[in-house]
Order: structure tokens, then sequence, then C-alpha cells
């Protein structure tokens, strides 16, 4: 049996008291493993990553996860404003990556003078791009990519899911989206957030 990079185990969470988004909610995922979350606005996706990265504390359960890294719904916010892409993924890595550049960039369609410039200077879709570029480069155990609901520009296409799944032997994908023809295509489960279950 494949290693897991994920398990949530016995999850309760609320915001108000007794208003549960999550009650004695599991969830395994392995390395090799592409699970999507699926729910309608307001059900508690984002919430669920949020518990996942630390961010948020259940008030009962436990959550175990390998090295984790995430692709955000809003690529602006996930980079600083003031400094180029380049200093930033060097900021996160802490290692000389260019070597392995040549082979990831035109996968991404991004090429290398993008990454000088400072996040203003891109497009929503060339910064998420860049997000998952970060992402990959970090080779995390477990990767969380939380798909736009509506900036239809920065949805990730096909061609990105097909590379973010090659990436599967190395890590396991949790994945919020909201095209579930693109949920059925790529996972192994879905699972259905519905009113705190
Ligand atoms: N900081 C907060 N304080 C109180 N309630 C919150 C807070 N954040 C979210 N909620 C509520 O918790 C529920 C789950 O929100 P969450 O953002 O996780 O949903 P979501 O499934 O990610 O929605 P969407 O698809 O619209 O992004 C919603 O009812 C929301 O109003």
């Amino acid at each position: 049996m494949s290693e897991n990079v994920l398990k949530v185990k016995d999850l309760d969470f609320f915001y108000k008291k007794n208003n549960f988004i999550f009650k004695d909610f599991n969830l395994e995922l392995k390395k090799g493993e592409l699970k999507t979350i699926f729910g309608k606005s307001g059900s508690g996706k984002t919430t669920l990553f949020e518990l996942i990265l630390g961010n948020l504390k259940a008030q009962k359960g436990e959550i175990v996860k390998g090295k984790t890294a995430i692709i955000f719904q809003d690529p602006f916010g996930s980079f600083h404003p003031t400094y180029t892409i380049f200093e930033q993924i060097k900021d996160v890595l802490k290692r000389d990556f260019k070597g392995e550049l040549d082979n990831i960039l035109p996968k991404l369609s991004l090429e290398m003078e993008l990454l000088y410039k400072k996040p203003y200077e891109l497009s929503g879709g060339q910064l998420q791009r860049c997000s998952i570029l970060r992402a990959i480069l970090l080779k995390p155990d477990l990767l969380l990519v939380d798909e736009p609901t509506s900036a239809l520009d920065n949805i990730i296409s096909y061609e990105t899911m097909k590379l973010l799944v090659g990436l599967l032997d190395s890590c396991g994908i949790l994945l919020v989206t909201h095209d579930i023809d693109m949920a059925k295509w790529c996972s192994n489960e879905i699972i259905r957030l519905e009113d705190g279950k």
C-alpha cells in the first residue's frame, strides 16, 4: 500500500458554535492519488484547505500531512507585489533551480523573461502558471489546487491538469473545482461536501 500524504481523522469544525461546517469528517490521500472536493458555494471547500494548511484550528480531530504546496484561487494574492517572480520562487525554494526550468517552462507556456517581472506586469493566467511552477518546484508530498469559481481566464486548463497529473508519482493532489467534467476526468474519487458532512 502506498503511503498517505494526507490523513484527516474525525474532524469537527465550526465558525459559529453548533453550526458545523465539518462533523466527523474523514479523508485519506495517498501518493499517486488525485481526489476532488466538490460542493456548492459555502459548503466548506476553502475552509478545508485552511484547516489542512493549519491556518484554522479544528475543534476536534486530527490532520497529518506531508510537505505541502498550494496553488491558490487568486494568483495576485499568492505573490508579493514588489519583487520579481524569480526572486520570490528563490526565497521559497532556497536552492538553485535554474537548471530545472528549461524542461518545465515550455510545459506551462511560460517564458524565462516573465520570471524577471513583477506580478503586476503579468496577466492573471500567466501569474497562475507561475504559482503552479513554484508549487511544482517545491516537490511537495501533497499538492492542494484551489480552482477559481468565476475568473474564467484563470481556470486551470486540461493541459495544465495533465501536467499536474503527470506529477502524481511523486505526490498526492487534492483539487477543488467547479468543473464536474474535469473532476470526473482526472480524479480517483470525488468527495461531495454537503452541509457539515
Ligand atoms: N471567517 C469566517 N467566519 C465565519 N463564517 C465563515 C468564515 N469563512 C467562511 N465562513 C462560512 O463558512 C462556510 C464555508 O465557507 P467556505 O469559504 O469554506 O466555502 P466554499 O465551499 O469554499 O465556497 P466557494 O465555493 O464560494 O469558494 C460558509 O457558510 C461561509 O459563509
